[in-house]
């Protein structure tokens, strides 16, 4: 049996299978490994027994990755899987900012009471008077998941569209539409431009990338889309260019101390992904990427560790060893194995970053004390008996 511990709740309806074979635990001390999403485990005490935590979502600035990894802890999440949720309501946040939606929509309930209200309502529609998204700039910063399908939907309702990802992946450029003007520097993606829209992870190059400099440059009437992180946006900038009428709305799902008492501001709670489509699919990626890992030692979609597949665990003992990504680990290992007299019938060794696995198949299981010898190497976090 393995043990799961679920933070937060995974889906609306809180229901989430794995299957035969594993159950969940309320007390994390009792996990194999952890399902959850945006619940913050910096100071958080992991215990020794968790060997894996899947994030259901894209983000992972509320997981301290590295520490983990040297913990032999691998972090998963689930690319793609809530961008379609994303990318609806950013086109929502373009709408709304553009055509007094909600301000018409208040005036009405503000006004029930009024037997004319049929009349007068024609009257004061002259008031939310709006503009047309086909014809205006956009910038949209960072063409991952998100960022590209927000760009695509933008050129298709006839906007002219400037990316802006130093990083785009091969497969994300491939999937933008030709129409996406690409621009080499932040500062001229944000230039004229009627609406900038933010989709880059919170790291340390990211944190505060949009201030006073790049709000200048925006055009008149500028609208600032952020459905990304709150840390992406300098909070005090965005709320001076809103006073000074620098720029003319800011739409953000982030609702702090700060964003709440700005002019001019959409404020959702955190909702992006809140459908139940992009909580189905980022639970069955999840959950599909933990059993893998616990059933087989196969990593697909960590941000700690490197991608490694040796398919179904079949031999009579797979084992895997986690560890930093140094000269001569390999040979440390096969020479414990050699001294064991173990045969190894496939291994396989990758590396990211700072971070190596190394997982093999033997033809007999490795004795306690053979185990104990490859804990005992320097540099390795973490040594898995998978089979
Ligand atoms: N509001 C929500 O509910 C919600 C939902 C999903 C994602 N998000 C946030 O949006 C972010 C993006 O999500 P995604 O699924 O598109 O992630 P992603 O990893 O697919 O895409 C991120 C893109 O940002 C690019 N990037 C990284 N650093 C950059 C930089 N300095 N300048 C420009 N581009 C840079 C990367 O190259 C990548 O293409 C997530 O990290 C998360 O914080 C929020
Ligand atoms: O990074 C993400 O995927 C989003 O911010 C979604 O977060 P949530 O799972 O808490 O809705």
């Amino acid at each position: 049996m393995r043990y799961i511990k679920t933070i937060d709740d995974i889906t609306k309806d809180g229901q989430v299978t794995f299957g035969d074979g594993y159950e969940f635990v309320t007390e994390v001390e009792k996990a194999d490994a952890i399902l959850m999403r945006s619940t913050d485990l910096h100071g958080y005490e992991l215990p020794e027994s968790i060997r894996a935590i899947a994030r259901c979502g894209a983000g992972v600035n509320n997981i301290p990755i590295e520490e983990y990894a040297k913990k032999g802890v691998v972090v998963f999440n689930s690319p793609g899987a809530n961008s379609n949720a994303v990318k609806e309501l950013v086109l929502a946040m373009l709408v709304l900012s553009s055509r007094g939606v909600v301000q018409s929509m208040n005036w009405v309930r503000e006004n029930a009471a009024d037997p004319d209200i049929f009349v007068n309502a024609e009257k004061a529609k002259k008031a939310f008077v709006g503009r047309e998204l086909k014809g205006k700039s956009i910038a949209v910063i960072g063409l991952g998941n998100v960022g590209s399908k927000v760009a695509n939907a933008c050129a298709d309702l006839g906007m002219d569209v400037y990316g802006y990802d130093p990083f785009i992946s091969v497969e994300h450029a491939w999937a933008l539409s030709q129409k996406v003007q690409r621009v080499s520097t932040l500062e001229d993606a944000c230039r004229d431009r009627d609406y900038l829209t933010l989709h880059v992870p919170s790291k340390a190059d990211t944190i505060h990338m949009i201030g006073e400099e790049q709000l200048n440059l925006l055009a008149p009437d500028a609208v600032l889309i952020n459905y990304s992180r709150e840390t992406i946006v300098d909070e005090d900038a965005v709320d001076a260019a809103l006073r000074a009428g620098r720029i003319a709305w800011f739409a953000t799902d982030f609702a702090t101390q700060k964003t709440v008492l700005m002019p001019n501001t959409f404020i959702t709670t955190h909702s992006g992904a809140g459908t139940g489509e992009a909580e189905a699919n980022c639970a069955d990626m999840a959950i599909s990427e933990l059993k893998d890992y616990l059933e087989n030692g196969n990593i697909a979609n960590s941000v700690n560790y490197p991608p490694c597949s040796m398919g179904k665990a079949r031999a009579a003992s797979r084992v895997a060893c986690l560890h930093a990504n140094v000269p001569n680990m390999i040979g440390q290992i096969t020479a414990v194995l050699a001294r064991d007299n173990a045969n190894v019938q496939r291994m396989t060794n990758e590396s990211a970053g700072e971070n190596a696995y190394t997982m093999f198949d033997t033809d007999e299981h490795l004795d306690d004390e053979t185990i104990e010898a490859l804990k005992q190497i320097p540099s390795i976090y973490r040594v898995r008996v998978i089979k």
